[in-house]
């Protein structure tokens, strides 16, 4: 039998997974499902043919049953390889965790008490870590961070003027999306010349979740989301930034408890919320409802507007990174964010942001622009890899 490694990435609203040979290059087998809570829906990327035919329960469409589908699922497509080694990621690594661990019962302990810092995440990255573990008792299982690569920024950056008391305590600005931005990091010096690569950089992640990082020589200085991944630019069904003063209003006021509030900057509010019609920018992009283009208008300035506060936190600008499905995909929106740089001195190059790059920007603009696909699949494989 073969030996292959398994991958899991579960998200806030997809499942995504990858089975790699345990040595050497390539992809066994590559995909996601969609459409997690409503009609989910199996999408392949490569090597589909094994899984021809296999559809998730639409009974059960919520994460925790459709990740125990899809591993039962590959672990019976798959039969004839032997899964030597299963790495997830795990959103939160909380104050502890500054790189990717064999995960033990301990481990499991410590991660599962950082749930209420993640409660859209957490959960179903460790329900992944019990389901695999009931299939494949004993194979070693590695959990690698959302968080570690914003760990050894300047402490400055994770601090909030709070009492130092509960900074003590770990309430602390953590940042998200680091096994993304670990990856475009590596990517940097094969896609920009060498002194932009090392210089400063911002990485837009606009998936889902969105957020920002300012990186200088491939490290994070700063980050837009904070003890959660709720904070920073607008996203898909979450609010980012927001006045706190309107969280107390809504407790005082209308009575909302933390579960309440947690559903409705969590879950009700962005993209969706601004909108009243859809998260997916896909469909907000076809819509004339002049409720979609306010969405979506408010989006790109709440992106413009983390950028100028990255920008300062690096002390400039060197060049720009877009990312993620909608980073990747969405070639209106980006052309939008680098018109409001104009008085930074970006100047796009639109055939090649239509085309989707690599590089978006023109050769006389003071500012580099890039579409670099992210895989923090292939992130998660290599900590693997290495640790076993
Ligand atoms: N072609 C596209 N144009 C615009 N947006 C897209 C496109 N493809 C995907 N998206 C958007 O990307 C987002 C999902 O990004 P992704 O990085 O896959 O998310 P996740 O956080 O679930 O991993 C959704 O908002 C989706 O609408
Ligand atoms: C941290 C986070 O927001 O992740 P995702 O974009 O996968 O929801
Ligand atoms: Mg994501």
């Amino acid at each position: 039998m073969s030996a292959a490694l398994l991958v899991l990435n579960i998200g806030s609203s997809t499942i995504k997974f990858a089975l790699y040979p345990a040595d050497g290059d390539g992809v066994i087998a590559r995909g996601r499902i969609e459409n997690v809570g409503h009609e989910p829906a199996l999408v392949m990327n490569e090597g589909g043919d094994a899984l021809d035919g296999a559809a998730p329960p639409q009974d059960k469409p919520q994460i925790r049953d459709l990740t125990i589908w899809l591993l039962e699922t590959l672990s019976a497509r798959f039969a004839d390889r032997e899964i030597s080694g299963i790495g997830h990621r795990v959103v939160h690594g909380g104050p502890d965790f500054a790189a990717p661990v064999r995960v033990t019962p301990d481990i499991l302990d410590s991660l599962d008490r950082l749930t209420p810092l993640a409660p859209q995440h957490q959960p179903h990255n460790l329900a992944g870590i019990h389901a695999a573990e009931a299939l494949w008792a004993g194979i070693p299982q590695v959990a690698c961070f959302d968080t570690a690569f914003h760990h050894a920024r300047p402490r400055l950056s994770k601090l909030f003027a709070l009492p130092r008391a509960l900074s003590e305590e770990g309430i602390l600005r953590y940042g998200f999306h680091g096994l993304s931005y670990a990856h475009i990091a590596r990517l940097l010096p094969g896609t920009f010349d060498a002194q932009t690569a090392a210089g400063k950089v911002i990485v837009a992640h606009l998936g889902s979740g969105v957020s920002l990082c300012g990186m200088e020589a491939g490290t994070s200085v700063s980050t837009t989301m904070g003890f959660t991944a709720l904070d920073g630019v607008m996203m898909g069904t979450r609010c980012g930034q927001i006045d706190p003063g309107v969280l107390i209003h809504l407790m005082r006021d209308k009575g909302l408890d933390a579960d309440a509030l947690e559903k409705l900057l969590g879950k009700q509010s962005g993209l969706l919320g601004v909108s009243g019609i859809s998260n997916d920018m896909r469909k907000l992009a076809a819509s004339d409802a002049p409720e979609a283009e306010e969405a979506i208008a408010l989006f790109a300035a709440s992106i413009l507007h983390h950028i100028g506060a990255l920008a300062a936190d690096l002390g400039g600008l060197d060049g720009l990174v877009f990312t993620a499905g909608i980073g990747e995909h969405d070639a209106a929106l980006r052309l939008r964010v680098m018109h409001g740089l104009a008085w930074l001195g970006l100047i796009p190059d639109e055939a090649a942001n239509e085309a989707h790059g690599p590089i978006i920007s023109r050769p006389e603009s003071r500012i580099s622009a890039a579409v670099i696909p992210t895989d923090e699949e292939a992130e998660i494989r290599d900590s693997l890899r290495a640790l076993l």
